[in-house]
């Protein structure tokens, strides 16, 4: 099974999951020497409804919040997109010290977190069907930053952690609005890509936002406290579980600012 360990880590997946050596890939590092402005892109605009946040569930991998997505409730739409896209769920990835843990990294600088909002195209009928077409899936990532003023709006899913510390553990995630997390700033990269994790299916709209939010390390250190293994099992800390940057292979990161 596949994971971030040296054994079955982003050096092997491709042995099963032959995607991931596609000209795709995410994440990618961005230089913003060679970032194209494009002032044609169009703001991005969420619509969420609170009422559609269902659970928090520690998979093994990731810490993820699960939202309804049986019908247009908790929408994306604008900035490179067509349509309205529809918020599945959102996760993180992070590292084993402050100091790196996101997936993208941008003019060298590497996050301690990367939180991801991933949403489908409602006209691929549904979230499997979207996985197979390249304007199938639509991800805003956010940076998280350790800082003096953390951001208040993370708690809530930090506070739950204490429920989900194990591998298969899911707790009730209700009345949650995920656009809190949103920093103030608008602004973002775009390109096409990847999932970052196996099957590395190339259906993906990435909008990147350049405003990081603050974290504290505190509250980094309450996210290494999930375990990548299950309760009955012997601990293993869950971190470290990002993927590094990916050939760019020639695609163009355009950006919504100058
Ligand atoms: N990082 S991403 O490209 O935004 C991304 C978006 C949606 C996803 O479902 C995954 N994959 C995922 O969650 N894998 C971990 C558990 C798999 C269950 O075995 C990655
Ligand atoms: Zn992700």
């Amino acid at each position: 099974v596949w994971g971030y360990d040296s054994d079955n880590g982003p050096e092997r997946w491709h042995e099963n999951y032959p995607l991931a050596k596609g000209d795709k890939q995410s994440p990618i590092e961005i230089n913003s020497k060679d970032v194209q402005h494009d002032s044609s892109l169009a703001s991005w605009h969420a619509s969420y409804d609170p009422g559609a946040a269902k659970t928090i569930l520690n998979n093994g991998r990731t810490c993820r919040v699960v939202f309804d997505d049986t019908f247009d409730r908790s929408v994306l739409r604008g900035g490179p997109l067509s349509g309205a896209y529809r918020l599945r769920q959102l996760h993180l990835h992070w590292g084993s010290c402050d100091q790196h843990g996101s997936e993208h990294v941008i003019d060298g600088v590497k996050y301690a977190a990367e939180l991801h909002m991933v949403h489908w195209n409602p006209k691929h009928g549904n979230f499997a069907g979207a996985l197979k077409q390249p304007d199938g899936v639509a991800v805003v990532g956010i940076f998280l930053k350790v800082g003096p003023t953390p951001k208040p709006e993370m708690k809530r899913i930090l506070e739950e952690i204490e429920n989900i510390k194990t591998k298969g553990k899911e707790a009730p995630f209700l009345h949650f609005d995920p656009s809190i997390l949103f920093p103030k700033s608008r602004d973002y990269w775009t390109y096409h890509g990847s999932f970052t994790t196996p099957p590395c299916e190339e259906c993906i709209t990435w909008i990147l936002l350049r405003e990081p939010i603050e974290v504290s390390s505190d509250q980094m250190a309450k996210l290494r406290s999930l375990s990548k293994n299950a309760e009955n099992e012997p601990a293993s800390p869950l971190v470290d579980n990002w993927r590094p940057p990916q050939p760019l292979k020639g695609r163009i990161v355009r950006a919504s600012f100058k």
